[in-house]
């Protein structure tokens, strides 16, 4: 095989929220720093899932309306690859497309964010905990029942505001935006990932494109940290067997612990109830395998009594 020529310009499409803006500066900038000669722009699109922001994700179709438009204009040529935090890329790719780099994993946990309460143990019964994700929603409240759960969408920046109106009493954000955003001080504490088993992909970056366009694929493989990539394939490999949407309230985080990949996962109702939870261990080289195994042992636990139950919740 003959080594493709490199591009000497690309156009990266993004999102335009701040977090998504801050995700494509941050490629733009790792591949002048690699490629000194090569043209990096970015094209900034407005998705419908930016655009619907009064309903729960979940209602309305879910990831791929973060990522259809960025896929539109790489199909009509306007734009090369897309830049997204892998939480956001639905388990399935669109036929052609492929996730040409994981980019290294930064902090995955959840964060805890209030103006008058450290963490969730010191919120007094009814206090109000703004979240629209079903899976930080029943973490929260198979282990808090006492507290209640509101639905928060937007931007990150949307969100903190709603927060400083007094709409809620908490907050849960994910640490790795609010630090991209230079946030951070906003954090008033993290959830440890055995309290709040983080999204599939939570933290890391994906970057997708056609799957026929070797330039690219050669031109971005070195901003692939393999680790990640093992186990953000391993967690999407478990969610896409399970169904994985923002439908399902399901949890998975692989880290790489004595040389093997180690996967912990779980799903449950959305109140809380019915909680199934697993540990596996498996070979770094075979990600898919782990996750795959991790999602028949939920299966064999009784996770397709949840998923029919959700489907009743939410026929479509
Ligand atoms: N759902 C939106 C979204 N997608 C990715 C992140 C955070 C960054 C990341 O996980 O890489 C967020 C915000 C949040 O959940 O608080």
């Amino acid at each position: 095989m003959s080594k493709p020529t490199l591009p000497e310009k690309v156009v990266i499409a993004s999102r335009e929220s701040l977090l998504a803006m801050w995700q494509a500066k941050h490629v733009q900038a790792r591949l002048q720093q690699l490629y000194p000669g090569l043209v990096v722009e970015i094209l900034g699109m407005t998705t419908q899932g930016d655009r619907i922001l009064d309903v729960t994700l979940n209602k309305i179709g879910g990831k791929g309306l973060f990522v259809k438009e960025l896929e539109i204009a790489m199909e009509a040529g306007q734009a090369d690859f897309a830049v997204h935090s892998s939480k956001d890329v639905p388990m399935q790719l669109p036929a052609g497309f492929t996730l040409a780099a994981i980019g290294e994993r930064e902090d995955p946990r959840d964060a805890f964010v209030s103006n008058r309460y450290a963490d969730l143990t010191a919120l007094p019964a009814g206090a109000v905990v703004g979240t629209s994700s079903l899976r930080r929603e029943c973490q929260i409240r198979s282990r808090f029942p006492q507290l209640v759960v509101k639905p928060l969408r937007g931007n990150v920046q949307t969100r903190l505001r709603k927060l400083d109106e007094g709409q809620y009493d908490a907050i849960i954000l994910a640490a790795a935006g609010l630090r991209r955003l230079a946030l951070t001080e906003r954090i008033t504490s993290l959830l440890p990932t055995e309290a709040s088993l983080p999204a599939v992909g939570q933290g890391a970056l994906a970057i997708e494109c056609r799957a026929d366009r070797e330039d690219l694929l050669a031109l971005l493989a070195p901003l692939n940290h393999p680790e990640t990539a093992a186990c953000v394939r391993a967690e999407r490999a478990m969610s896409r067997v399970l169904g994985g949407s923002c439908q399902v309230p399901l949890g998975g985080f692989a880290e790489v612990v004595a040389g093997q990949l180690q996967l912990r996962a779980f799903i449950a109702m959305p109140d809380g109830s019915n909680m199934l939870q697993i540990t596996l261990h498996g070979p770094v080289d075979e990600p898919e395998m782990l996750g795959q195994r991790a999602a028949d042992a939920l299966l064999q636990q009784g996770a397709a009594n949840i998923m029919a139950a959700l489907d009743d919740a939410h026929p479509g």
